[in-house]
């Protein structure tokens, strides 16, 4: 009788038998399908906790009964970063599971936070653009816009559009893309020649720091001094936690033989990690939105996800009297000083004389 667990039967066998795959190639995408994601889930205490406490997200709103009635909500809500990476990670079993690379993110928008612990999401998503790339043959560019709602009102509470590198089933001729060589031929870089950076996190500091930066040939603009070393916990745990199927958070071996050549982090846990730096020299009153989202290189375990911010404007007309609004820009790098991270933030930033 054939032992069929004999190493060499057993490797003619994984030879000769077809694989039930995951996930969806370039070529299975088209513009204006519209595809709804089946578990859902719903934002539990666990979770959120999870996510913040890892991410370095302290602030305590999300995290005390009092601090969260002293901003306006009847409990501590559920994290819009947590919330986000819930929303997306939701969708890869559908969208990216066949192994391309999250590229960017625009108009992540919240109209219906504060979201609760309990709620469950309901997640759909549209192509709503499909395109070759002209540098990488092996994979097509995909974006879909993105609704997480509530399942049991239908209220949206999370939306945006995303762009991932999606493998081909079959490799397409290229033009081979501009060069490293030819997109660097520019003047060198062009920064001001002071720095302002503000001298507190309430917004009457950046504004004040933005006046400084106008009088002058300068940018409000520094970085936060806490890094955050990427683990097993960061890199696999948090993704899996959100439902996220993609393997580059947790299939080394599959891994080892693509363009990372290993696990990499969750691009929701790089910048949310980045912004938890980032909120941790502010006083945020809410996050509005996150537009102009890219992922310029791979994070890896053993990388170290620091932050940097760039004021960008600050306006008195937030939705509470309590705060401004303040738009930022954040990039996330790592310790070799290389961005893997940048985005355009609009948070309302409370005042200090309330
Ligand atoms: C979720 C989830 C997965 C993840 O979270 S993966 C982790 C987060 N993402 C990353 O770590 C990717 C970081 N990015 C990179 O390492 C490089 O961008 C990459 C993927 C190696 C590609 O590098 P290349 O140097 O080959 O090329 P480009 O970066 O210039 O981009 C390739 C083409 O994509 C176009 N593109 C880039 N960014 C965007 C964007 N935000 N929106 C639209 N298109 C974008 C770019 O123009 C290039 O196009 P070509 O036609 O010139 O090829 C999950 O599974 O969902």
């Amino acid at each position: 009788m054939t032992d069929w667990t004999d190493p060499d039967t057993f490797a003619q066998a994984l030879e000769q038998v077809d694989t039930k795959e995951k996930g969806n190639c370039f070529e299975d995408f088209e513009e204006g399908d519209v595809i709804e994601h089946d578990p859902g889930l719903t934002l539990t205490q666990f979770g959120n906790e999870g996510w913040m406490s890892q991410t370095l997200n302290h602030d305590p709103a999300y995290w005390r009964a009092d601090a969260a009635a002293e901003r306006g909500f009847e409990e501590p809500p559920v994290h819009p970063d947590y919330l986000t990476a819930a929303t997306l990670g939701i969708t890869v079993e559908d969208l990216s599971e066949k192994g391309g690379y999250f590229l960017g993110r625009t108009d992540v928008r919240f109209p219906g936070t504060p979201v609760y612990t309990g709620t469950e999401l309901h997640v759909e998503s549209e192509v709503v653009n499909r395109a070759t790339s002209s540098s990488r043959p092996e994979y097509g560019i995909v974006s879909w816009r993105t609704r997480g709602t509530d399942a049991e009102t239908g209220e949206v509470l999370c939306s945006y559009e995303r762009t991932n590198m999606i493998p081909r089933r079959e490799p397409v001729a290229t033009d081979g893309g501009a060069t490293a060589a030819e997109e660097d031929e520019d003047d060198g870089p062009d920064l001001p020649e002071t720095f302002v950076t503000p001298e507190g996190g309430y917004f009457e500091d950046f504004v004040a720091a933005l006046e400084d930066a106008d009088d002058e040939n300068a940018a409000v603009a520094y970085r936060h001094e806490r890094g955050r070393t990427q683990d097993d916990v960061t890199v696999a745990s948090l993704p899996l936690a959100t439902l996220n199927t993609a393997k580059q958070h947790h299939n080394v071996d599959v891994m080892s033989d693509s363009p990372s050549g290993n696990i990499v982090t969750y691009g929701d846990v790089t910048r949310s990690t980045a912004l938890g730096h980032a909120r941790s020299d502010e006083e945020t009153w809410r996050e509005v939105g996150f537009d102009d989202e890219s992922f310029h290189t791979f994070v890896a375990v053993g990388d170290t996800v620091y932050a940097f911010t760039r004021v960008l404007e600050a306006e008195d007309d937030a939705s509470s009297d309590e705060a401004g609004t303040v738009r930022f820009e954040h990039i996330a790098f790592n310790q070799d000083d290389e961005p893997v991270y940048s985005g355009t933030r609009t948070a309302e930033i409370r005042k200090r004389s309330n």
